[in-house]
């Protein structure tokens, strides 16, 4: 028997040590590269079992431990400020069972004193701590790991909703307050689609990439990008209010937002509100997941005082997220335009946060062995960060006996060749490039893209039809297409032809790096067919180049050479370039662009301040003419950013906190070059 303990003993204390490990990695993922990897009901899951294990084994007691501490967002590029009060997290809950216990334990904690409960929304977002002195913002803190933080103020002072000068009235002379920095729905759909366009890895939320937008370097684009935020604490030394909804309501007045806060007299209004908000919440144009809790006197807030993680006097009540179950009628594979097979649950209709599913992406391979499904199987969906549905498991007791696991595709199913697996990848992929029809018209809609060669009226399914007619095979093909022969097409009107020949005549003019990008080279996006431009210079050398001196320039690697060289070692490849040559783009930088005239700066307004590590003062003022920005000496309203080297004049950077200008370092500035 003792023995059986001593076992027990030893795969807790494994598997405590394990949690830990994993909770930290997933912080790290989460906090820092703003790229979770699992699921936020996964992670509060682990960590539930992780905080009973360690209740049931105090002798594991760690003071480090991720029950003990907020994940750390602190990164990199950033001064540190130490929080005059830690930031912490709040405690979860998940019914109303769990807010009556909260309830139970701080009015014991008060010796039976009335509480009076407020309610508020719980923002989904990344908390700031902004102070002000003076009626002036001064500085803005990342919580960081709740001790010390990072000093984003460069971006913070970008959102139009944080007051930099507050509105007159009785404001203390130096106050502390702490809200959510957030990016709406609407904003975040449209750098997702951005995103997407590029290639570039798409932010699993709102929040992740709220996160991530307050941590860049360049403040243009962060206010570009569009963050909004809401405040719910008000803190400091000389703030005479005792109660936080009257904090609240002097925020208000003072010009900030504030997370609404209601009063909620009975814990049967405690259940309305909860019942209320799950429905309404989906109205906002911001992301929430769930409630707060918090009790309304100050004074009792330094009475409970708070855990190592956690205030005692409020408590965060999550909201589940939409889940449904519904029957798999058959797996889809659809090929993209790098061949990529892509696996797609069909279902069962099913409504979910006022939508109706019928479709959501398995991803690859490995997810569908991950999940174990099968044939006919009842998967449940949810909505993750509310708008992509997942797939995320199997109800087992639904599975018909006898059923067989789902077979992936062997061969593509359009063209019927045989797929290949790209090695250390978990993806399939169609390797009939040149033939395969989804391949050819996923090329010609890349091609014409808003980021490259821009020409209007051809979506998917133009696309589709122009190469089903036998007109368009290939890009190239575009450039011989007439006005007749549009108009000739089902469907077509006069006008939609006319855009199309319009768009085909002004994209010979499109810069050559453009039509680098426009080419669906495999691993050239958009960034690095600028970086190849501007080193290669044109076509003709970049196509001559081989393998080795290509990965010889910064930021192009192997892999991207080689698949340079593989592009170019097609004939039909080089066959298309020649017909494009003819057709009359760009094959080579411009006279403009060789004599280093761009236009990255056009219409920029730039106040340039301080002192340089790179270039002298007056060679920078020379660059931002070159790139087509205009240099002016005053901080104003109309200017667009300021420059700041070393040592920039603070009564200048006082002005330009105060307009909301941003600042750009000279890291930045170089940045914004390439
Ligand atoms: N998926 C992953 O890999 C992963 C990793 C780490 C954390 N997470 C998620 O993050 C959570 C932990 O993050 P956390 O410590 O920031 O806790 P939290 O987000 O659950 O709650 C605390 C935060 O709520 C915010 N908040 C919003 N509205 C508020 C209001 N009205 N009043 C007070 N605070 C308000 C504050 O920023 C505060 O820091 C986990 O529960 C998990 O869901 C997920
Ligand atoms: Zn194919």
């Amino acid at each position: 028997m003792d023995d059986l303990f001593a076992d027990q003993n030893e795969q807790d204390v494994k598997r405590i040590k394990q949690l830990r490990d994993e909770l930290n990695r997933h912080n790290y993922n989460y906090y820092v590269l703003n790229q979770p990897v699992i699921s936020d009901q996964d992670y509060d899951h682990m960590m539930r079992q992780l905080q009973d294990l360690e209740k049931a084994h105090p002798e594991c007691f760690d003071p480090l431990s991720p029950t003990q501490r907020v994940g750390s967002d602190l990164s990199q590029g950033f001064k540190q400020v130490v929080h005059e009060r830690p930031m912490q997290s709040l405690g979860n809950s998940y019914s109303i069972g769990e807010v009556q216990d909260f309830l139970r334990r701080a009015k014991d904690g008060l010796g039976g004193e009335p509480v009076q409960i407020v309610g508020e929304m719980k923002y989904d977002g990344t908390s700031i701590s902004i102070t002000y002195e003076h009626g002036r913002l001064v500085r803005a803190v990342t919580r960081g790991d709740g001790v010390r933080g990072d000093d984003v103020t460069a971006n913070v002072i970008t959102i139009k909703s944080v007051p930099l000068q507050l509105q007159p009235g009785d404001w203390p002379e130096k106050f502390e307050v702490r809200g959510e920095i957030l990016l709406p729905w609407k904003n975040f759909e449209r750098l997702n689609k951005e995103r997407q366009y590029n290639e570039e890895p798409l932010f699993a939320n709102p929040r992740n990439a709220a996160a991530g937008t307050l941590k860049m370097q360049n403040s243009a684009e962060v206010a570009r990008r569009g963050l909004d935020a809401y405040f719910y604490f008000l803190l400091g030394d000389q703030v005479a209010i005792s109660t936080h909804v009257e904090r609240m309501e002097a925020l208000q007045r003072w010009g900030f937002k504030v997370a609404g806060h209601t009063i909620l007299p009975s814990i049967d209004s405690v259940v309305d509100f909860i019942n209320y908000w799950d429905k309404e919440r989906k109205n906002l144009p911001i992301a929430t997941d769930g409630l707060v809790f918090k009790l309304n006197s100050i004074e009792q807030w330094a009475t409970l005082g708070s855990t190592a993680k956690a205030p005692r006097w409020a408590i965060a009540y999550k909201f589940a997220p939409e889940r449904e179950c519904s029957r798999l009628r058959y797996i889809s594979f659809e090929v993209g335009r790098t061949g990529v097979i892509t696996p797609v649950a069909n279902i069962d209709p099913v409504q979910l946060s006022g939508t109706v599913v019928k479709r959501a992406s398995l991803h690859n391979e490995d997810i569908i062995r991950q999940l174990d499904i099968h044939d006919g199987d009842y998967l449940y969906v949810e909505k993750g960060g509310e708008i992509i549905p997942k797939i995320v498991g199997v109800d087992l007791k639904r599975r018909a006996p006898g059923s067989q696991p789902v077979k992936f595709v062997t061969h593509c199913p359009v063209c019927g060749t045989p797929l290949k697996r790209v090695e250390g990848e978990a993806a399939w992929v169609c390797p009939n490039k040149y033939e395969c029809p989804p391949q050819i018209t996923g090329r010609i809609e890349h091609f014409v893209g808003r980021h490259a060669m821009n020409i209007d009226g051809i979506g998917e399914e133009v696309a589709v039809q122009l190469h089903e007619s036998g007109l368009v095979n290939n890009i190239a093909d575009l450039y011989d297409l007439t006005q007749p022969q549009l108009v000739k097409l089902e469907h077509f009107q006069d006008k939609a032809a006319t855009r199309i020949m319009r768009g085909l005549e002004a994209s010979r003019q499109v810069p050559f790096a453009r039509v680098i990008f426009a080419l669906s080279i495999s691993y050239v996006g958009e960034t690095t067919a600028r970086v190849l431009t501007r080193n290669v210079k044109s076509i003709d050398r970049l196509m001559a180049m081989p393998a080795e001196q290509l990965a010889a320039i910064p930021e192009i690697g192997p892999k991207i050479a080689a698949s340079i060289v593989e592009y170019f070692s097609v004939p039909a490849n080089r066959d298309i370039v020649e017909r494009l040559r003819k057709a009359g783009l760009q094959m080579e930088l411009s006279q403009e662009e060789l004599a280093g005239h761009t236009t990255k700066l056009e219409g920029k307004k730039i106040v340039i301040s301080g002192v340089f590590a790179h270039h002298s003062r007056d060679e920078y003022k020379a660059m931002i003419e070159q790139n087509g920005g205009k240099n002016v000496s005053s901080i104003s309203k109309a200017t667009s950013f300021v420059f700041a080297g070393d040592n920039m004049g603070p009564a200048k950077l006082e002005k330009a906190r105060k307009l909301g200008i941003p600042i750009v370092s000279e890291d930045e500035f170089l940045k914004m070059l390439q």
